[in-house]
């Protein structure tokens, strides 16, 4: 039970003054959670601002430079109204100070109201960004208008947050005032001494220092508030990992005993030999396997370095011994795969594979789940309909997880619910930094597959603006022309009104045109609102041959293996994250033909999108591509927090904090040590952190546990 304690903390965000639905689902939104129920003061709280602005500015109108944000006190001279039905001529109001004159201009605003704000006559401070347009100073739209008679209430330093459509500054921050007045003082769960050494702040007071910087200093993330914070966060997640392991550990393992004869027969009849850090990666897993502690390994390998393989014959070895093995992947798309791949490795081993997702039904899916039971199935591919309680397997001793950063922890205990307690092993091909896996995944013993097959070409990468469209498409049809098989990636799914993205939709359709009677048939489409059929008939279309120019979104993001597809070209490129830009590259260049990637952009590129494609067109190296990405982005970004089902991080920023990271998770490997149910007085504290982070997962494994 959560403490009462806390309760005040967990109210809805509807429950605070001035919020009404609309405005719930927007705080949702920026706060990453599920819905308005699920979204509480807490989480407003804990949402840091992402700049500050300063209005202590305050010089003559006509001293004030251009586009600078200015607070300005001022005498109202005249208003000037849009002329009659030209709703769209501003409307003007014109004041002075000892310098000159300054004109407010207002679009769309009502004549009575700012005749009330701004009394002719009368002295105002205004605060906003002053422009000038043909030699004069004007304010479109100021920010704060105040008589100068509360001058004393004027915000001289105002946080800035992440804001989304329909959520003006004004309401965040007065629903965040009365967030703040419910926050109740608090047991210290950190080390006395990390505290005194770091000088920290309690956690109320760093939340209340978080929302009233005084100034731009105050916003770093090194202030002792912020580090504080951050540490709590860290610490939260580094203590819900270990407590995940923590009970793992002590369910008993599964030694895998085999002599590695279906491996041999399944490595005969690839057509290629293991690279080294392939081969190394399967030595390292069979190791783990065979000892009665439980297996818990990340396998990390860059696009298209080999992982499938090492997997098929990880799970050889625990069929050989008796058990049965699963491989669960994020989507559809790719546990069917999964299973066209694996299906054909095993059946020169004689393995029986099958494949279960949610599309599975009636008489079939009774019949599989039955052959799953009886363990005729010895290895099921499928997606988390894996695990389902409908899903009985006879002895599961090994359980790879591809993409693990898609399912999170939670999926990861339901795993081990399923009785028997099997090997883990958790594939990603996203090349995560140190700091990101020890923050994500905690301690895991990692193997990493450093090179790429042999023979592999470097992909040439190519930035182009949307001007030279044309080109690209001539371009691409002499390439269909010549056998060549392509991808052409879109970042949305139908046109709508509020975005100027190209459609996946309108796209395939010009492109089918200006290609011709003779190769339109050659151009498909898949995106995520088609049904599974049809998006396995299209990508098995592709495969095939049947199609060579597939136009997609990014539901071909992960794993799709392709190997003589040649060509991407990834339209928005300017609006991808590098490190999917980067995945969605790693579909070409998976054979031994040349490739190359079209990264299309709408001008013109802001400084940190040109940074980033040029990133991209210099390496090839997923590390350093991550990396790199994590200086330009910061880290909830790179994993794709929202999509990813990893509890992102909003206080810990993992370049700045790194230290922290470290102590944290020294911290809570001892605080487990000393106190496995967390049940002393710091325990007690530790779990009001936990719910604090919105862990609660790990306080309910911790009373399974
Ligand atoms: N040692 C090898 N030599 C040559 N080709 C290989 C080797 N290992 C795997 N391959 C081939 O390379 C391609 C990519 O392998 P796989 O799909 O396992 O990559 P991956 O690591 O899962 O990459 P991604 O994360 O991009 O899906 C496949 O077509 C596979 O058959």
């Amino acid at each position: 039970m959560r403490p009462l304690q806390l309760d005040p903390l967990f109210r809805t965000v509807e429950s605070l003054p001035g919020i009404g639905p609309k405005l719930a689902e927007a705080l949702a939104r920026i706060t990453g959670r599920e819905g308005p129920e699920d979204t509480r003061a807490l989480d407003l709280l804990l949402l840091p601002p992402h700049g500050l602005i300063d209005r202590t500015l305050r010089k003559g109108i006509t001293e004030t430079p251009e586009s600078t944000i200015a607070t300005l006190k001022v005498r109202v001279d005249r208003h000037q109204a849009s002329p009659p039905g030209r709703r769209n001529v501003p409307y003007r109001v014109f004041v002075h100070d000892d310098t000159g004159e300054l004109a407010l201009t207002f679009f769309h605003s009502k004549p009575a109201w700012l005749e009330k704000i701004l009394p002719v006559g009368e002295t105002v401070l205004v605060s906003g960004k002053v422009e000038w347009f043909n030699g004069r100073p004007s304010m479109v739209h100021p920010d704060h208008i105040v008589a100068e008679a509360d001058a004393a209430s004027f915000p001289l330093v105002e946080p800035v947050y992440p804001l989304t459509a329909g959520l003006s500054p004004k309401i965040l921050r007065r629903s965040l005032e009365s967030a703040l007045e419910l926050l109740p003082e608090l047991p210290e769960w950190a080390d006395p001494h990390l505290v005194a050494k770091n000088s920290f702040p309690g956690f109320a007071d760093a939340v209340r220092e978080l929302h009233h910087p005084e100034a731009a200093l105050d916003i770093e993330p090194q202030t002792p508030a912020r580090r504080r914070l951050a540490y709590d966060e860290l610490l939260a997640g580094q203590l819900s990992l270990a407590l995940v392991r923590q009970t793992l550990r002590k369910l008993p393992g599964h030694p895998v005993v085999a002599d590695g004869k279906l491996r041999k027969a399944i490595l005969g009849s690839l057509p290629f030999s293991l690279t080294g850090s392939q081969s190394t990666a399967v030595a390292e897993i069979l190791t783990d396997m065979a000892g009665s502690d439980r297996m818990l390994r990340l396998l990390q390998g860059d696009v298209g370095s080999g992982k499938t393989a090492v997997a098929m014959l990880a799970m050889a070895d625990a069929v050989e011994a008796g058990g049965q093995a699963v491989l669960m992947a994020p989507t559809e798309i790719l546990a069917r795969q999964h299973y066209a791949t694996i299906s054909k490795m095993a059946e020169a081993a004689g393995i029986e594979v099958a494949v279960l997702t949610a599309r599975a039904k009636g008489r079939e899916r009774t019949e599989l789940l039955e052959r799953i039971a009886n363990g005729k199935v010895q290895v099921v591919i499928g997606t988390h309909a894996l695990f389902q309680d409908a899903v009985i397997y006879h002895n599961l001793t090994l359980a790879v997880v591809d993409e693990q950063h898609r399912f999170g922890v939670h999926q990861r205990l339901r795993l081990t619910a399923k009785g028997t307690a099997p090997h883990m092993l958790v594939m990603t091909a996203t090349p995560i930094p140190r700091t990101l896996v020890l923050a994500a995944f905690g301690d895991m013993d990692v193997s990493k597959l450093t090179e790429k097959p042999a023979g592999r070409q470097p992909i040439a990468t190519v930035t182009i603006p949307d001007e030279r469209l044309g080109e690209i498409v001539e371009r691409l049809k002499s390439a269909l022309l010549d056998g060549k098989k392509a991808y052409w990636i879109c970042p949305l799914v139908e046109d709508s009104d509020q975005s100027e993205l190209m459609s996946v939709e309108s796209r395939h359709a010009s492109l089918a045109k200006a290609f011709g009677k003779e190769l339109a048939p050659l151009v498909s489409l898949v995106h995520g609102r088609m049904t599974s059929d049809e998006k396995d008939q299209a990508m098995r279309d592709f495969k095939n041959g049947v199609s060579r120019l597939l136009v997609a979104t990014t539901v071909v993001e992960v794993g799709v293996d392709v190997p003589d597809a040649t060509i991407m070209v990834i339209e928005h490129a300017e609006r991808f994250g590098l490190a999917q830009l980067h995945q969605l590259r790693g579909r070409v260049g998976r054979g031994s033909g040349a490739s190359s990637c079209i990264l299309l952009y709408y001008g013109p590129l802001g400084e940190t999108a040109g940074a980033r494609l040029a990133v991209l067109r210099e390496s090839e190296d997923g590390f350093r591509i991550a990396e790199e990405d994590l200086k330009l982005r910061g880290e909830g970004e790179v994993l794709g927090t929202r999509q990813s089902g990893l509890p992102g991080f909003r206080l810990a920023n993992l370049s700045a904090h790194a230290d922290l990271l470290e102590i944290a998770r020294r911290d809570a490997r001892n605080v487990l040590d000393a106190d496995p149910g967390l049940s002393s007085q710091r325990g007690e504290a530790l779990r009001m952190l936990l719910y604090l982070m919105r862990r609660d997962e790990a306080i309910r494994f911790l009373r399974a546990g």
